[in-house]
């Protein structure tokens, strides 16, 4: 079953830049990504998909359902979304930025909630600096905070911008694993815009690569990360690998 499906999707700011879709999906429990070079138009479709953009053509169907049919605090409920730079202008603690993922809920204050909050910040290891403020995190730490309150949102789907990009190596083992596993235990939906190309191949059931604001290439990691695409897409020279244990194809610079 397909929990997100974008059709013949067209979306421009302001004629500057073109986004053009003609199919994007995610079934259910799928961990899918979007990998592509810089301005081709990843972001995009997760702003369109979490209604900060609205569509000049097409259909977006989220569970079911057209997207304009949700309220913003329904469509919460479904997706949420790990952005790639958060901003905030007050001083919020790192607990009460986590927590805020409940907020669609309108749950009370209760012991189960913060049972469920600590137990969630305990596996992203962020617990321990819980009443530290947000503002004052380094770049990592920041995007696991990020992370844990998508988490404690609990949704079906997740939506995810490039959510390891300023994580250390034993960090980001540890978030994705964490995040694959939401999609195989709890049958989740995971739709994930990656720069790390070996990590996307590693983890994802398929990729969509873009460029120039279209769908280039999409397909199974074996079918779409291939010499020929890569250079294509980034202009690289590089040798494709077969990770040794999944069998998935990983990059490796030619120097
Ligand atoms: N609010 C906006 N107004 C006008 N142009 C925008 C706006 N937001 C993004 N763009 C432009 O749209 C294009 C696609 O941007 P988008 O953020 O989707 O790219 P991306 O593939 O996610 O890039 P990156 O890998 O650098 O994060 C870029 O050229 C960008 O400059």
């Amino acid at each position: 079953m397909r929990i997100i499906e974008m059709k013949d999707l067209k979306f421009s700011y302001n004629n500057h830049f073109t986004l053009y879709i003609d199919e994007l999906y995610v079934e259910k429990g799928e961990f899918v990504s979007i990998i592509g070079p810089n301005g081709s138009g990843k972001t995009t479709v997760l702003k369109l998909l979490t209604m900060i953009e609205k569509k000049d053509k097409g259909k977006i169907i989220i569970n079911d359902k057209n997207i304009e049919k949700y309220s913003k605090k329904e469509l919460f409920k479904e997706i949420s979304v790990v952005p790639q730079e958060f901003y905030t202008s007050f001083d919020f603690t790192v607990e009460s930025i986590i927590s805020s993922g409940r907020i669609p809920y309108e749950t009370l204050f209760s012991r189960r909630e913060y049972e469920f909050l600590n137990k969630i910040m305990e596996k992203t290891d962020t617990l321990k600096f819980k009443d530290r403020i947000y503002n004052y995190l380094s770049g990592g730490e920041k995007q696991r905070v990020m992370l844990t309150r998508a988490l404690a949102q609990d949704t079906n789907v997740l939506l995810l911008d490039e959510f390891v990009s300023q994580i250390d190596p034993g960090y980001t083992q540890q978030l994705v694993r964490m995040v694959k596993n939401e999609s195989i235990q709890k049958n989740k939906s995971i739709l994930s815009i990656f720069h790390d190309i070996n990590l996307a191949s590693l983890y994802s059931d398929r990729i969509y690569i873009f460029k120039e604001g279209i769908i280039k290439y999409h397909g199974k990691p074996e079918e779409v990360i291939t010499q020929k695409i890569m250079k294509e897409i980034y202009d690289i020279d590089c040798i494709i690998t077969y990770h040794p244990i999944k069998n998935k194809p990983q990059v490796i610079f030619e120097y």
